[in-house]
């Protein structure tokens, strides 16, 4: 039978003791190393969620602290000692709890996690309102620099776009695709990932859903023609969402219309800070 973990931890530490801790020495080069971590660990997670209060999910880790330049290495085994230590729903509130533990921890001044998974909000589809998931690439971004942190959230959103100037000069139909509105965001105030899912959704053409009956089908395809937009449509439309919340402090919003009359995409993206401007 296996051993306890707590004895298999004490029985590795008085291993450590006998081993020369190479990470632990110092380095003479006198440069210092801005982030230095893992990156790629996946990791279950559980994620609070506006709707039905958590949400289980696996999430893709980037994980790095800075090195100052009198040391060989950083602690890599810590940084997976706090994924596996944490057992609270990380939240965007609570990401920074997670970023202090992992500082502390490498007994660092300054570090970053970059979190990703798939996030999936239920839909009712539009006319016979039957169910679905459908699903969000998020990421949570958090970093602690000179003490201070800073948080950024972003959802890649699927969307229905439809162009109008192929509505105006075509005598019938239009030329639509599946697009990816990316919104990515820093915060003063809590805002839900469903929250930011949704202003995306709302500027689009039409949003998707996971299943369609044909009624569903024949409505979003009518609410698409009724509601054309070049991808520069969508991400002003988002931006002005953006510019009215007081709870958003800096963004980025993205478009990126997969087109379906070119072996290319139609692009168009806007940046601002509104503590700058
Ligand atoms: N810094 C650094 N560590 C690496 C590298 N490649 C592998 N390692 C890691 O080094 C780990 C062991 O280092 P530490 O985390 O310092 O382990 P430890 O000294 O037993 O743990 P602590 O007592 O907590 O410091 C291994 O698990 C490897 O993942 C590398 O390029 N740089």
């Amino acid at each position: 039978m296996n051993a306890p973990i707590q004895e298999v931890n004490t029985s590795m530490n008085e291993v450590n003791l006998h081993m020369v801790d190479v990470q632990g020495a110092s380095d003479t080069r006198l440069i210092a190393i801005n982030r230095a971590g893992i990156k790629g660990i996946r990791h279950p997670v559980t994620i609070a969620d506006k709707g039905s209060g958590i949400q289980h999910t696996v999430a893709t880790f980037n994980m790095y602290v800075n090195l100052p330049h009198h040391l060989k290495g950083v602690h890599m085994s810590r940084f997976v000692e706090v994924l596996n230590g944490y057992d609270r729903a990380i939240s965007a509130e609570g990401f920074e709890s997670l970023l202090r533990i992992m500082i502390t921890r490498l007994e660092a001044e300054s570090g970053g996690i970059e979190m990703s998974f798939p996030y999936f909000m239920t839909k009712a589809a539009p006319v016979s309102r039957i169910k679905s998931l459908l699903d969000y690439e998020v990421s949570f971004v958090g970093r602690i620099e000179n003490g201070s942190y800073q948080f950024t959230m972003k959802a890649v959103v699927p969307v229905t776009s439809l162009c109008p100037c192929s509505k105006q000069v075509s005598d019938y139909g239009a030329h639509n695709q599946r697009s990816h509105m990316s919104v990515s965001v820093r915060t003063s105030g809590l805002v839900w990932i469903a929250e930011l899912i949704r202003m995306a959704e709302d500027q689009a053409s039409c949003e998707l859903y996971g299943l369609l009956k044909r009624s569903d089908e024949k409505h979003v395809t009518e609410k698409a023609y009724d509601n054309p937009k070049f991808v520069e449509d969508v991400v002003r439309d988002t931006a002005a969402v953006l510019n009215r919340d007081a709870r958003i402090e800096a963004y980025v919003v993205e478009s990126e219309n997969f087109e379906s009359i070119h072996n290319h995409s139609a692009y168009a993206m806007i940046e601002r800070d509104k503590l700058e401007s």
